[in-house]
């Protein structure tokens, strides 16, 4: 318990209190706002007599006196009229629990040992009935039978694994944003510092000089934080708004924040949060002065302008959430400037070659509705008016803006303030608004010209006319159907089943998928599909070309199922989130993923969790990675990335394989191919990664993974990033940007 020092020093605090030495309170080390508040009741002489002035309950407020006076403390705080009552709640709170938490340990300690001594009823009742005294005697010590396993027979097969580090156990992701800045341990500590001698005779050493780099100290060297410190500080914060403090005056006190620019509600910019903040994110003991969980606390000010100023509250970077405004996990975070737009609307997609779904604004369909020609989404049509129907002329109806709320209007304005060339696809992430209509608007908002008259000292690249969408898609390497758009049914044109088929399948589930997605009945879908792909077995229309052949490990079975459902099951499953089972086993590459049930084609699988990381703690993790020669870092998209290597579920085991070619328009599979592919997920946040067919998972890791694990390119090796630059010049000289579409506005040229 770190309590112990802290109240060993108020103790003492008390005891010098007699006489308001002031020197020797200047001896003792204790953290800001507990020193600030007890120095202060230190030489406020009146504090602690029994003038009972308040008219609020002793009991809740935890206020047994109020000075009449105003306090006088030597850092002039006369101005405050709140700060000596706040001082003795403080006090008196800090003693409850202290008295508290003593009978609570005890008690909890008690509980384990009466778990633990299953049959012994003796000491565990009288230890529940009488409250222990200190010290607790009997209860620490704990003995356990002796027994003598035999493990010789176990042992002669056993074939020792690789050297693994530990990881958590995650149901879903952890936001973790950055590592703390402090270095808690040097990992790989233990090794020899010339490093550890490898079989070939040479050494391996990790590079810590880098490392280390990325810390500014070792966490030893910070201040002592007290965690009983801020349950403390919470509940007297608590009894003091029962007494109609308010939240903005217990501030003026300066006793509650860690330093007096510390805030109870918001921290300036730069500093780490405030109380209140930093309360949200832990669990406290049951103390019972604590705000009852759902009770209405003073929620931080949600204004919009002030929203405005800070990115952070706008929309929460915990995956398992992503809300717009979310007080439990924002905090006060520096204020990114805004940027000025850099890229022409047109010139987005220059470095984007991924579209992130059959809709996505990178594969928009001509004004005159030519069909899409793509190899990745090959029968890709605009699904319906949310993503942006289109009109007898093939223009996109601008009635489908016009429907956002203006908090929507509001959001996207300040996140493209924040960052005006953000990839529409992301932004469509954390919108839950389709990539289309997040193009739409940035064009409207940064109409081109002004661009244009920015950019002119550059030099782009000079368009032809041929190929444009072509281009994009033949650079496309995943099979990535779409993030982030609201749940939609789509059906391919190419799909066989009758009308009256899909809306038996889909009926029961399309008015709960509109309202709420993650209400739907678990496995409910499965059986469905299941139903579904059974009747398409047996009576699959003869060459149709929208089936898709799945071969189940287990009964070697083909599965088939119209690709129309496919979509529109994938959407749901996207929601349901029914984890596959699945068995981790040696490989060819250390362990592996293997599935121990068939699935279908476009099934869900499981959600990729780990710690959700921003990208400077990407890049700092990246020593680890390149010294451990494996890499568990999914790039979620250009600000976070989902970290396994700590914690994780057993997604973290799936290998690489080679990206699938189409060969006569479907995909191919076979040993080492890609079986898995992954999209962006809000609901219950996180990457769903979904398996295609075959036995081993493997998972298309993207063109740059193995470069960046060992230590190539990325930020450094010059030649390649010439020749790289040379293709995408070449690439880009076969691009047309829509030039005719009215949606795109005027042809726009690069100039040379
Ligand atoms: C996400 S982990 C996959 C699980 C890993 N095999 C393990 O044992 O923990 C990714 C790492 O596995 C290894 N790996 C995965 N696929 C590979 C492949 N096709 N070839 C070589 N190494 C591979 C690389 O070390 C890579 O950094």
């Amino acid at each position: 318990m770190t309590s112990a020092f802290v109240r060993h020093s108020y103790d003492h605090l008390r005891e010098e209190e007699e006489d308001s030495s002031e020197s020797s309170l200047a001896e003792l080390v204790i953290p800001g706002a507990v020193s600030e508040a007890i120095t202060s009741v230190s030489v406020m002489p009146n504090i602690s007599t029994n003038k009972h002035t308040s008219d609020a309950n002793p009991a809740t407020t935890g206020v047994t006196s109020k000075p009449h006076n105003l306090e006088s403390t030597n850092d002039g705080a006369e101005m405050n009229p709140h700060r000596s009552v706040c001082l003795e709640v403080f006090r008196n709170t800090w003693d409850e629990f202290y008295e508290w938490e003593r009978g609570y340990c005890e008690a909890r300690l008690v509980a384990l040992m009466s778990e633990r001594r299953k049959g012994t009823a003796t000491l565990t009742s009288t230890a529940k009935t009488a409250r222990p005294t200190s010290p607790p005697g009997p209860i620490w010590v704990i003995p356990c039978p002796t027994t003598t396993i035999d493990l010789s027979g176990v042992l002669a097969d056993f074939d020792a694994g690789p050297q693994y580090e530990s990881c958590t156990p995650l149901n879903g992701n952890v936001y973790v944003g950055d590592d703390p800045d402090v270095m808690p341990f040097l990992p790989f500590g233990e090794e020899d510092w010339d490093g550890y001698p490898l079989p070939d005779g040479g050494r391996k050493r990790f590079a810590y000089e880098g490392y280390i780099g990325e810390y500014s100290e070792l966490a030893w060297m910070s201040a002592f934080d007290d965690p009983d410190l801020d349950c403390i500080l919470y509940a007297t914060t608590n009894r003091l708004a029962s007494m109609s403090i308010s939240y903005a005056q217990m501030d003026a006190t300066g006793m509650f924040a860690r330093t007096p620019r510390l805030p109870l509600l918001s921290a300036p910019s730069g500093d780490p949060p405030g109380l209140e903040a930093r309360a949200a994110k832990r669990d406290f003991p049951p103390f019972p002065s604590l705000p009852s969980p759902g009770s209405s606390r003073p929620s931080p000010p949600a204004v919009l302008s002030t929203l405005r100023t800070r990115i952070y509250p706008l929309f929460c970077h915990n995956i398992t959430c992503i809300r717009q405004i979310c007080p439990t996990h924002s905090e006060g975070t520096p204020y990114p400037h805004a940027t000025i737009p850099e890229k022409k609307s047109v010139y987005l997609v220059d470095n984007d070659s991924s579209p992130c779904s059959p809709t996505c604004f990178l594969l928009i369909a001509k004004p005159s509705g030519t069909a899409l020609a793509s190899s990745t989404f090959p029968n890709a049509v605009l699904p319906h008016a949310e993503h942006g129907q289109r009109g007898a002329t093939g223009a996109l109806r601008p009635a489908i803006l016009d429907s956002w709320s203006a908090a929507d209007r509001d959001t996207l304005i300040t996140l493209l303030e924040l960052d005006a060339d953000a990839r529409p696809c992301d932004l469509a992430v954390i919108m839950k608004k389709s990539c289309n209509d997040i193009f739409r608007f940035r064009k409207r908002m940064f109409p081109d010209p002004m661009i244009a008259s920015r950019n002119s000292g550059k030099a782009p690249l000079k368009p032809s006319k041929h190929g444009t969408r072509d281009n994009i898609l033949a650079r496309a390497h995943a099979t990535t159907p779409g993030p982030a758009m609201p749940p939609a049914l789509v059906c391919l044109p190419t799909c066989s089943a009758s009308a009256s088929a899909c809306a038996t399948i889909f009926a029961p589930f399309a008015k709960d998928v509109n309202v709420n997605p993650s209400g739907l009945p678990k496995g409910a879908i499965k059986t469905a599909v299941q139903r579904e792909s059974a009747a398409a077995q047996n009576a699959a229309p003869a060459g149709a070309p929208s089936v898709h052949a799945i071969r189940s490990n287990v009964s070697g079975v083909p599965l088939r199922i119209p690709e129309c459902r496919l979509v529109a099951i994938w959407r749901l499953y996207g929601r349901l989130l029914v984890d596959t089972a699945v068995e981790v086993r040696r490989s060819a590459h250390g362990y592996g993923l293997f599935l121990k049930e068939s699935v279908l084609a476009d099934e869900f699988l499981m959600e990729y969790t780990g710690e959700a990381i921003l990208d400077p703690t990407c890049i700092s993790r990246d020593h680890i990675i390149a010294h451990r020669q494996r890499n568990y870092l999914f790039a979620l998209h250009t600000t976070l990335g989902v970290d396994s290597s700590l914690a994780g579920d057993p997604s973290r085991f799936i290998n690489h394989g080679n990206p699938p070619n189409l060969v006569d328009g479907s995909m191919s599979v076979g040993e080492g191919i890609a079986n898995v592919y992954s999209h962006v997920e809000i609901t219950n946040g996180g990457h769903g990664v979904v398996l295609y067919a075959g036995t081993e998972l493997l998972l298309d890791y993207g063109p740059k993974f193995f470069k960046q694990i060992s230590g190539g390119d990325e930020d450094g090796d010059e030649e390649d990033n010439v020749n790289e630059e040379n293709v995408e010049r070449e690439e880009a000289k076969k691009y047309t940007y829509w030039d005719d579409d009215p949606e795109y506005g005027e042809a726009e040229e690069y100039k040379e």
